[in-house]
């Protein structure tokens, strides 16, 4: 779990997104002020053309319990479809998947997809942890571990040889590699660079023209990577 701390962005406003193209989409985060455990969802959402509303919780509010109280599990991020709501934020990149056509084009490619999201997420739970909890004392035997989690999904993307983890188009594991490669290309510039696929990975995704779009923005930019500042 990652614990939120200031210095959050105090945002009270409802937020929006536009893309420049693509129709209105029914979909709502309701999120803090970071980027977090929503930023895969937002890229994927951006990519696949659909405009959303965000939330945006302060967490003073957030500490007086009533919104807490109403989540299925006591947290956010929390993604309205038309009326339905749905929690965990790996839960909702999979009913994105489904919603978009990003979830492989069979049944082994979609239980391809999950194992390599599952994998994304162990690494992403192994940054969290580092981030919040051992920053100071903890980030430089991180970073000189790291070649040892990249290099297994270097060699399924050179496998592949498609530019994405599974099929010949992205699926929602591929936004969430994306994401989790950005934040870690910020905590160590260099770290792609002995994993040629990966980084090529990164350098398309990144020019996708609604991903660059959406990257340049500034509801992507104003938002910090993590709730402790640290990144
Ligand atoms: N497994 C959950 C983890 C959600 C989570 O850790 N949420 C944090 C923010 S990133 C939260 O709500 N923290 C406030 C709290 O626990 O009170 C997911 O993937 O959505």
């Amino acid at each position: 779990m990652c614990r939120l701390q200031p210095p959050v962005p105090k945002l009270k406003e409802i937020a929006e997104y536009d893309s420049e193209v693509g129709e209105v989409g029914p979909y709502t985060i309701t999120y803090f002020g970071v980027r977090g455990r929503c930023g895969a969802m937002r890229i994927m959402m951006a990519d696949q053309g659909q405009e959303w509303k965000e939330i945006v919780v302060d967490f003073a509010d957030w500490m007086k319990g009533d919104l807490k109280a109403t989540c299925v599990f006591g947290q956010l991020p929390k993604l309205e479809d038309g009326g339905f709501a749905l929690y965990q934020s790996n839960a909702i990149l999979r009913h994105l998947g489904r919603n978009h056509d990003a979830y492989g084009k069979d049944g082994k490619e979609a239980a391809l997809i999950d194992m390599m999201c599952d994998g994304v997420e162990d690494l992403r739970l192994k940054y969290v942890k580092m981030i919040y909890q051992e920053y100071d004392t903890g980030k430089d035997v991180y970073i000189k571990d790291l070649p040892n989690h990249l290099d297994k999904f270097e060699a399924v993307m050179a496998k592949n040889k498609t530019g994405f983890l599974v099929g010949d188009k992205p699926s929602f594991a591929d936004y969430s590699l994306f994401e989790v490669l950005l934040n870690h290309l910020v905590l160590c510039s260099s770290c792609l660079d002995t994993f040629p696929s990966l980084k090529s990975f990164v350098e398309k995704m990144s020019a996708r023209p609604k991903i660059k779009t959406f990257l340049d923005s500034e509801a992507y930019k104003k938002l910090p990577i993590n709730g402790n500042g640290k990144q």
